[in-house]
């Protein structure tokens, strides 16, 4: 008999109800005991919810307040003394832990863990600092107590733990450690706690867990063999039945070791990596390691070609028997929204497109059902909706066809070379030495939010609410004038999310009502989808940036949000290829880009921040994927004149690999994520010699915490001896948006007045 599993699911609940009550709780509006209630109310509902699609293998201990991955820190007693020694009680550690806490009266200021992306997605980890001195014991353990949980409700469940290997790949390695120190050097003193853990499973009569190594699909993997082997030769024989999972690529070479670990079954991504299928195959016939086929995407949003996934499993079932066979998720599902169900404004057309987590887990119980011989009606109805669909994507803009495929190779660079184009700008922009600026966004405050929930309700018209973010835009160019700002920005309150805002004014999106999918801790965003060819019916921004224009002499620096990153946080389509979309996406820019600079604008930001993360996985997949995406970026800046000066931004700025791509992107300025970077990413550009203007962030806006003036003169000078001083922007790593206005006008007082203490004191060229 094959079984369905789901290797996880979305924490958010239903009706945002973890959202709010954290988000509460930390505002001092909840008790920890109400927090504890809605949790575990939300764990029963996802539980239930799975169990009544049919899924025959359920999840547990992957749920989490913040991060799983902190959670695994917090669980092992990683705790570091900057936390450990508040005094706080174990939850406000853990929050603090994640966070960040400050608190003046009792003299509390300690920063988050620093945060990283979850492999190529828009999710975070918090990365724990780990050394050479970093104990392990096993503080709690989450995964027997959320099994017991479930089980007191009637449901068996598979605990989920990330693997002692990929968990001491993904945290982060301590500012004291020496700089040839590896986490993963601790894997000796992780592994009794693993041992421990899984044994009290086993013990509880757990029979089956699931140990995620997504690591497996990585490069560097291929060399972890003996690795490998030591920890599952330790774990198996204490633990439960392992299913060891291997989302969001492809095993690779790997398989010549992972085929003789003493494993119950691998799982494998056949959403991402299809081809893999029949390497793998091949080498676990001869083994007694079973199968568990990730056929149903955890990425995206589109129904399963269940018929199609049911090919691809038949041949699994003939090789290897269908005892030996279990279908699955390919990733957890924590990257999706929660449930088509709820969702009002789309047509019932897009609507049969769709499978959020709730519909996720039906496919794969009706996979499963189908291989054990029962093709259920849901079944059916899947190979007409699919059916449609093709029907569908037959259809295309023939106009936004005919362009993409007329890009030249001019139209992919800008006039003149960036020495020329510097002459023009700085007569143009009249800007002084150490220019201040910031990122886009100002404080997205509850009035500003309250306000576009009204207008979207109907309760206040678009007039009502263009005079309300018209006032924003004057309260930000107020704001500035009296901070002393000298590049402005008009503050994008209009703006819901900085993707989108632009999906839902590009043809060729469709967008949910409440789609929300985790971006980091209680953060969420609504990713619009990608259904058809792209193009802009009018422009965008203009209005806005024309409207803050006129309100100052300062020079305002308009804002749009890049092809590469739009795609990469939206849902992409499945029938055109990435390069093709991001093509198309770029062009819409480039007229919104030429339409701005039309308008007065003689500054424009198109930022990036998601370049990086797009970035394969495997680095045979890299020079396709970086030719398409950098020359995106050059497409929707190119359209403009010399005296344009075009800024770029990057939050995510692990640029060591893929440096010559960001000289290739050939923007005037680029504003990068280096205040906690401990100014090391500066040696790279130094040693291109990156010769454009940059700004590397002064200070990190993640947290509330307020940056002191000589702070950041210390980081202007420590930046003027590794770069020209003359290329240098003063700027915060990120947008203000999830700031309040007290800490911004602080912090960025202090910001202006060292950049004027620069001017004066540093030597320039
Ligand atoms: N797409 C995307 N990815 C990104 C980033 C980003 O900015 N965008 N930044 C980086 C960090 N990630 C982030 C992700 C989300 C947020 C964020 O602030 N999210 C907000 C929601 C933003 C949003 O969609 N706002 C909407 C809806 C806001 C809302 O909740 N409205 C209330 C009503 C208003 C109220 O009473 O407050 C409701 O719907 O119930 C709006 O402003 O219109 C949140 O979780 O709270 C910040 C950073 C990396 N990835
Ligand atoms: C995640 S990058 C954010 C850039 C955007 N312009 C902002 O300031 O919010
Ligand atoms: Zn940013």
């Amino acid at each position: 008999m094959v079984k369905s599993a789901v290797l996880g699911y979305p924490r958010i609940g239903v009706g945002r109800s973890m959202k709010k009550i954290i988000e509460s709780y930390w505002a001092g509006n909840a008790s920890a005991e109400q927090l504890q209630e809605t949790a575990k109310s939300v764990r029963k509902e996802r539980w239930e919810t799975i169990k009544n699609a049919g899924v025959d293998i359920i999840p547990s201990g992957e749920f989490t307040l913040y991060d799983q991955l902190l959670d695994h820190s917090y669980n092992f007693g990683v705790i570091p003394e900057r936390y450990a020694s508040q005094q706080l009680n174990g939850l406000d550690t853990y929050f603090a832990m994640g966070r960040g806490r400050q608190d003046k009266a009792k003299g509390v200021d300690v920063v988050a863990c620093e945060m990283g992306k979850y492999f190529d997605s828009n999710y975070h980890v918090v990365k724990v600092p780990h050394a050479p001195n970093t104990e392990f014991k096993l503080n709690q353990n989450q995964q027997l107590a959320e099994y017991e949980e479930a089980k007191a409700l009637g449901i068996i469940t598979r605990p989920v733990i990330f693997g002692p290997i990929t968990y001491l790949s993904l945290v982060a390695k301590s500012r004291e450690a020496p700089a040839d120190f590896e986490p993963l050097s601790l894997l000796d003193k992780l592994l009794p706690v693993y041992k421990e853990l899984l044994s009290q499973l086993k013990g509880a009569g757990v029979e089956h867990v699931q140990i995620d190594e997504p690591i497996l699909v990585l490069d560097k993997a291929e060399a972890w063999g003996s690795e490998y082997k030591k920890v599952y030769e330790a774990l198996a024989p204490v633990a439960p039945k392992i299913t060891i999972t291997s989302s969001y690529g492809r095993v690779g070479k790997s398989i010549e070791y992972l085929k003789s670990l003493p494993i119950y079954a691998l799982h494998l991504d056949l959403d991402r990596e299809p081809k893999q299928l029949d390497e793998v195959l091949a080498a676990l016939k001869s083994t007694d390691i079973n199968i568990e086929l990730g056929l149903v995407s955890g990425r995206n949003i589109w129904k399963t070609d269940l018929k199609a996934a049911k090919a691809l499993a038949e041949k699994a079932v003939s090789e290897l028997s269908s005892e030996r066979v279990n279908v699955s998720t390919s990733s957890s599902l924590l990257h999706t929204p929660i449930s088509v169900k709820v969702e009002k404004k789309l047509t019932s057309e897009q609507l049969s497109w769709l499978s959020f987590a709730e519909e996720k887990c039906e496919e794969v119980a009706a996979l499963a059902q189908a291989l054990n011989g029962k093709e259920s009606s849901l079944f059916e109805q899947n190979t007409k909706d699919i059916a449609a669909r093709r029907e569908f994507e037959r259809s295309s803009d023939s106009a936004v066809r005919d362009r993409v495929a007329s890009i030249s190779e001019e139209m992919l660079s800008r006039k003149s070379p960036f020495a020329t184009r510097r002459e023009a700008q700085k007569k143009h922009l009249n800007l002084p030495k150490f220019p201040t600026t910031t990122i886009g966004s100002f404080p997205q405050t509850k009035e500003i939010r309250q306000a576009r929930a009204k207008f979207t309700k109907g309760e206040i018209t678009k007039e009502e609410y263009e005079k309300a973010m018209e006032a924003e835009i004057q309260n930000a160019v107020d704001f500035q004038t009296k901070v002393g700002l000298d590049l402005f920005v008009h503050g994008e309150p209009e703006r819901n999310d900085m993707v989108q805002y632009f999906g839902e004014q590009l043809n060729g999106f469709i967008f949910t009502q409440l789609g929300w999918v985790q971006s980091y801790g209680s953060r969420y965003v609504r990713p619009p989808i990608v259904v058809s060819d792209v193009s802009r019916p009018s422009p965008m921004t203009v209005r806005w940036s024309a409207y803050a224009q006129s309100l100052t002499d300062k020079p305002m620096k308009g804002m749009l949000t890049g092809p590469v990153t739009i795609l990469n946080w939206s849902f992409p389509r499945a029938d055109v290829s990435k390069e093709v979309q991001s093509k198309q996406l770029a062009l819409a820019l480039r007229d919104e880009v030429v339409d701005l600079a039309n308008a007065g604008i003689k500054a424009i930001q198109v930022d990036e921040p998601a370049i990086r993360e797009g970035l394969p996985l495997r680095k045979a997949d890299w020079d396709n994927y970086l030719t398409w995406a950098v020359d995106s970026f050059r497409l929707s800046t190119s359209g403009v004149g010399d005296d344009t000066q075009v800024h770029s931004h990057f939050c995510y700025s692990d640029f060591g690999d893929i440096f010559p791509s960001i000289q290739r992107l050939d923007a005037d300025v680029i504003s990068i994520e280096a205040s906690k970077a401990d100014l090391k990413l500066l040696d790279v550009f130094k040693s291109y010699g990156y010769s454009n203007e940059i700004g590397p962030g002064v200070y990190d806006i993640h947290s509330p915490r307020v940056p002191g003036e000589q702070e950041i003169k210390d980081r202007l000078e420590a930046m003027a001896k590794v770069l020209p001083a003359d290329n240098l922007i003063v700027n915060p790593d990120c947008g203000l948006k999830t700031r309040g206005w007290k800490e911004t006008e602080e912090s960025l007082s202090n910001l202006v007045a060292a950049a004027r203490w620069a001017r004066s004191s540093l030597v320039t060229a």
